[in-house]
């Protein structure tokens, strides 16, 4: 007779992952291949951003004492001494009534402590040289750009595990990083295994499927910021599982199976874990899908035995695979992003486990709704593509009604959330799920 396992909650096996969690180093890439990597250090202003007082439109930079007096019936006149563009430095001091013509971007010339506009100003010419004529008083500091106005020198611009988007590369770019210091991404391993398995180019056979799984967590292993490491699918067959298994092992960090986990009699996982001598941190999770999801540590080495359904392979992924990858690569918030929504539409099934509901989350008068989609199903694929959240909804209820608050994880989101806060958010409980008119 089978060993009936005995299924741990959510949170227990995610904390005896994270307990195998590491950090990995950091190398330095160029600039241009930065964008969707983790910032490898802090960054530190090393010069004020701008780093001169510049001007903030094309006009004149003036004395603003020499218009004091300035009004509609005193026009006060001063004489254009120069004119710089932006990259350009007037190299003299501007001098009583003396202006000099300036682009935005130029370098405020010494002696003027403000800017007008081309458009405030009349020009004209008075024994042969250019003159500007002014009808206002203008305030010291007027339409100044101050040196260190966006960055003091010395400020930690972009702490170290910041995702690197575009606006953190014009950062990066403004302080001359031409390699960039981002966390080296680790190396996931992915094996398929089932003897029912054809490559995705084969034609389909009686009793037979093409292996999704493995295309699929390639994705996620890309998503969640790894290098994918693909070894190719293998027939149930202990020894060759075993030899590729023990084989992959030597040139990853992580490994990630899928299928042959459960009970059956061609699941091979477990006999491999033994004969490996490796440590099995547990084999059943009270959730659904991925209630098989296996995980075993080797030498520090984690393997991921996700399962052969792949929704439940996809979500044991992303509880239990995702965070050690993001804590690798130094992310702040290594755990999917978790918001309450507005359950969209009723969700009934009964289950003593937690579930993560494939859903699709969108917007209705600034609300958050969160529907599930598709046959809930662990060894259904469809609903995978249109799913951008889980919904958890946790076990022991009779179901939940739609308009109810309803925890949900984010799958497209870079931001992320702390352990802290993705084991003790309140709606971790089933307590908490109250209904929201
Ligand atoms: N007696 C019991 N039977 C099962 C239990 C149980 O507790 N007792 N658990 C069920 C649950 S829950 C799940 S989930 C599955 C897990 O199965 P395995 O992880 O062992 O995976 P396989 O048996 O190899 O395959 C299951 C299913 O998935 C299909 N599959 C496998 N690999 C792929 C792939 N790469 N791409 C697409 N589909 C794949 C495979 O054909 C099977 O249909 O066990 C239940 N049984
Ligand atoms: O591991 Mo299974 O996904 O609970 O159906
Ligand atoms: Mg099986």
């Amino acid at each position: 007779m089978v060993v009936r396992r005995r299924p741990i909650k959510v949170n227990e096996a995610i904390s005896r992952v994270m307990a195998f969690a590491k950090a990995g180093p950091v190398e330095h890439v160029p600039i241009e291949q930065s964008y969707g990597r983790f910032l490898g250090e802090d960054l530190i202003a090393d010069h004020h951003v701008p780093p001169f007082d510049r001007s903030p439109y094309d006009g004149f930079a003036i004395r603003s004492i020499d218009t004091a007096e300035g009004s509609r019936t005193n026009p006060i006149v001063l004489q254009v001494v120069g004119e710089i563009g932006a990259g350009s430095v007037f190299s003299e001091t501007v001098l009583e009534n003396q202006a000099v013509r300036i682009m935005t971007g130029a370098q405020i010339p010494d002696g003027c402590d403000a800017v007008v506009m081309l458009e405030v100003v009349k020009e004209v010419m008075i024994d042969n040289k250019p003159h500007i004529v002014l009808k206002r008083k203008v305030k010291e500091n007027d339409n100044i750009s101050f040196a260190g106005e966006d960055t003091k020198k010395g400020t930690i611009i972009t702490k170290k595990g910041t995702y690197i988007n575009p606006g953190v590369v014009a950062v990066l770019a403004t302080f001359g990083y031409k390699y960039v210091p981002v966390s080296v991404k680790p190396k996931v391993g992915i094996i398929a295994t089932g003897s029912e398995l054809l490559e995705v180019d084969e034609p389909l056979q009686p009793g037979k499927i093409r292996n999704s799984n493995a295309y699929m967590i390639y994705s996620q292993v890309v998503r969640a910021g790894a290098v994918p490491i693909y070894f190719g699918q293998f027939c149930d067959d202990l020894d060759t599982c075993f030899d590729q298994v023990q084989d992959a092992l030597e040139k990853v960090d992580i490994l990630i199976t899928t299928g042959g986990v459960s009970v059956g009699d061609y699941d091979f996982l477990p006999a491999i874990y033994e004969k490996l001598a490796a440590n099995v941190l547990f084999n059943k999770i009270a959730m659904r899908p991925g209630s098989v999801t296996t995980v075993a540590e080797k030498a520090g080495k984690l393997l991921f035995g996700l399962s052969g359904n792949p929704s439940a392979c996809y979500v044991g992924f992303e509880l239990y695979t995702r965070p050690i990858i993001r804590q690798y690569i130094n992310a702040f918030h290594p755990f999917l992003k978790k918001e309450k929504a507005i359950l969209g539409k009723d969700f009934a099934k009964a289950n003593p486990f937690d579930r993560f509901v494939r859903g699709r989350l969108s917007f209705q008068d600034g609300k958050l709704i969160a529907t599930p989609v598709g046959l809930d199903k662990s060894n259904v694929v469809s609903s995978l593509a249109e799913a951008n959240v889980l919904i958890v909804l946790p076990g022991g209820t009779r179901g939940y009604k739609q308009g109810m608050e309803v925890a949900i994880l984010l799958l497209e989101d870079q931001e992320g959330t702390t352990l802290d806060a993705f084991v003790n958010t309140e709606i971790n409980s089933r307590r908490s799920s109250r209904h929201v008119e």
